[in-house]
């Protein structure tokens, strides 16, 4: 891992209420996910390419993944986020604890809007209005979470509720009630993903996708891109590493829509390997939420800094390209 990266992890640790570090930290089950997403990267290596003579592109290729709560983290909350940008994209969390309006509003950066998909359309629908309406430049519907994973830190510490004085503030107002809260149902289909295709313009995305069929019958329903992730080792705990399930799902997709890859991204080699495996960018969670708990706004324009300084140093090192033929498996020769 990145030394700043982990440094900050260690000051998140320490000022963070150990309840609300194990809700960010932990996965799901035994927590094997969790571990493999970070693994896997280690597992792989690059075989550079040299003498390319090329100008090195300054395309950071990297997102902010959707995650819940970041005024547990820090009282700016999701706000601090918003103000580091400077140009990457956010995926704000329906679950954020700023209105999607304040956050964009804040930002730097393009926002998009990740959503759990309400069994009540009604209530989709408005929410999908309101993203429209604060201005966010796409929707990322979340497909991995017929259920909530089982967490058993939180489980243990009889973690279920945000603390006084905090909301998912997203969920105010809605369909006659003044707080809902968020819904998961194993009746979402891909039918709601049609119909919040024919709700609204805004480029849709489907995020927390495994297989490769999925990643086609996407393909079929007109989304304009995909984010392999197994929502960071905290659904089920038997899937692959997140970096492990990407090559098929590229294979798939065959070039047609972007594909991104989340979970375990912890350094700017992690990303140069996503890409190179066929990932158009990389999307991190928890570091976010590691720099936001450690020093706010400054400390996740740490993290966005000293991940594209040293992304764009082993693409440099690479001489400039990552394709697939430059990944092998570390310690198989030949390989
Ligand atoms: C504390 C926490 C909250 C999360 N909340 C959401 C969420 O609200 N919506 C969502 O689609 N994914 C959510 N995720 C999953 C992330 O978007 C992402 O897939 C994952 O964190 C990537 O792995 P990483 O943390 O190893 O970078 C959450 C993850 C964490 C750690
Ligand atoms: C309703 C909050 C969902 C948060 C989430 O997705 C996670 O903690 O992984």
């Amino acid at each position: 891992m990145n030394p700043v990266l982990a440094e900050l992890h260690d000051k998140a640790r320490a000022v963070l209420d150990p309840v609300h570090y194990d809700f960010f930290a932990g996965g799901v089950g035994d927590e094997v996910v969790l571990a493999e997403n970070e693994a896997a990267f280690g597992r792989l290596a690059l075989l550079p390419r040299v003498l390319r003579g090329k100008e090195i592109s300054t395309d950071f290729p990297l997102m902010i993944s959707p995650t819940a709560f970041h005024r547990l983290a820090h009282p700016d909350g999701e706000l601090a986020t918003a103000r580091a940008l400077s140009g990457t994209t956010l995926v704000s969390s329906m679950a954020s604890t700023v209105p999607i309006a304040d956050v964009v509003a804040a930002a730097t950066g393009p926002v998009w809007f990740q959503l759990y998909v309400q069994p009540d359309m009604d209530v989709t629908e408005v929410l999908v209005r309101r993203a429209e309406r604060a201005g966010c430049a796409a929707l990322v519907v979340t497909v991995d979470s017929p259920v909530f994973g089982r967490h058993r830190r939180d489980i243990a510490h009889g973690f279920h509720d945000l603390p006084a004085g905090l909301t998912a503030e997203n969920m105010r107002d809605l369909a006659g009630e003044a707080l809902r809260n968020i819904e998961m149902s194993t009746a979402i289909s891909w039918r709601h993903v049609d119909r919040i295709r024919e709700m609204t313009a805004l480029p849709l995305w489907v995020k927390g996708v495994l297989h490769p069929k999925d990643a086609v019958i996407a393909l079929g329903h007109g989304v304009a891109g995909i984010v392999v992730s197994n929502h960071g080792g905290r659904q089920l705990d038997l899937v692959p590493a997140a970096l492990d399930a990407l090559p098929a799902v590229v294979d798939a997709v065959a070039g047609r829509v972007p594909v991104v890859l989340d979970g375990g991204v912890r350094g700017g080699g992690d990303i140069a390997l996503a890409l190179a495996l066929g990932a158009s960018a990389a999307g991190i969670g928890r570091p976010v939420l590691w720099g936001l708990a450690a020093d706010g706004e400054q400390g996740v324009r740490r993290v966005l800094d000293v991940l594209r300084d040293e992304f764009l140093h082993v693409l440099a090192l690479c001489g400039g390209e990552l394709t697939r033929d430059m990944v092998v498996v570390r310690g198989v020769a030949g390989c």
